[in-house]
């Protein structure tokens, strides 16, 4: 599988709504065996961008291509899978017509055994749709997804409503696709899923790229550390020092976010010679992708 060109592109894609810019100059490239996750915060254009690599709209301005053509075609659709936060499936089919239903769409779909395992539908064919639980009625759209072993798939916010377990085997299922090449979009809000699912990370805010790079890259964007000490000093205390961005206490474990790092351990040593257990961490994809964000609000504001 040849990784140097994407399977599907924006490039310089913009959209609007009436007089409100939802994509402004968007680039964004998806790549064969890569899961890509789209991040930004409500509204920043995330859906708008998925719609139209899906051809469910159309751009005002730039390239969209999947494939090397026009997205939604019914020769780039067969390639593609897609979980969608609203999915249309009629409540009176069962799980099992459903699955034989789309199945019966692409030319060389999984195997139904397969599809069951990977999305945790054992002992669920025969229910209605509408007889499934929010969780089960998630992991069937993802089975419909990724039957027909696309080789583009679109997952917009897929574990909303997946418990532990269930969230855990469905990025499970993402990793072995991907394996076979699979290129994924996938739009999250859980941030901890980003940093275990991605290759690549782009953070959009109000429609325009902010970042985009490997999940240690957009870490490395921002220079937030997370110190960890056994100490008594008082979380209150220590987060009214200059470079603290927060500290939290779980009993003895004094928890502090801070930028720069080495003024604020300064200071805690001063204040507590006994203090012990100290680690020092760099922030994780939450931090960076909240810094990141705050920083366009504020340069915007
Ligand atoms: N059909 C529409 N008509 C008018 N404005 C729209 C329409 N769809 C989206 N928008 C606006 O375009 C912007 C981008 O919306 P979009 O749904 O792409 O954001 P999102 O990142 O997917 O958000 P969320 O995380 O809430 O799902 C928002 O300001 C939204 O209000």
């Amino acid at each position: 599988m040849d990784r140097r060109f994407p399977l599907a592109q924006l490039r310089g894609a913009s959209k609007r709504y009436g007089d409100r810019l939802a994509l402004d100059r968007l680039d964004l490239g998806l790549h064969a065996g890569q899961v890509t996750s789209l991040l930004g915060a409500n509204g920043a254009g995330k859906s708008t961008a998925v719609g139209l690599l899906l051809g469910l709209l159309a751009a005002d301005a730039g390239e969209v291509s999947v494939l090397g053509g026009a997205p939604g075609s019914d020769a780039v659709r067969r390639q593609c899978g897609t979980m969608l936060q609203q999915a249309g499936i009629p409540e009176r089919l069962t799980a099992g017509e459903m699955l034989a239903l789309v199945r019966s769409n692409y030319p060389d779909p999984l195997a139904l055994d397969e599809c069951v395992a990977l999305a945790g539908l054992d002992g669920l064919l025969d229910r209605r749709y509408g007889a499934l639980s929010g969780g089960q009625q998630r992991r069937l759209q993802f089975a419909l997804a990724i039957c027909g072993r696309p080789r583009l798939l679109f997952l917009d916010e897929p574990t909303t409503g997946l418990d532990v377990a269930a969230r855990q085997a469905l990025w499970a299922a993402v990793r072995s696709r991907v394996a076979e090449g699979c290129a994924v979009l996938l739009t999250t809000h859980y941030l901890e899923e980003a940093e275990a699912l991605s290759d690549r990370v782009a953070v959009i805010d109000r429609g325009r790229l902010l970042a985009e790079g490997s999940v240690d890259e957009i870490r490395a964007r921002v220079s937030l550390r997370r110190i960890r000490c056994v100490s008594n000093v008082a979380e209150a205390v220590v987060a009214q020092w200059p470079g603290v961005h927060g500290a939290t206490r779980e009993g003895g474990t004094l928890r502090i976010v801070a930028e720069p790092a080495e003024p604020v351990l300064r200071r805690l040593l001063e204040a507590d010679p006994q203090l012990s257990d100290l680690e020092i961490h760099r922030a994780g994809l939450a931090e960076a992708f909240l810094a990141l964000t705050n920083a366009s609000t504020r340069e915007a504001a």
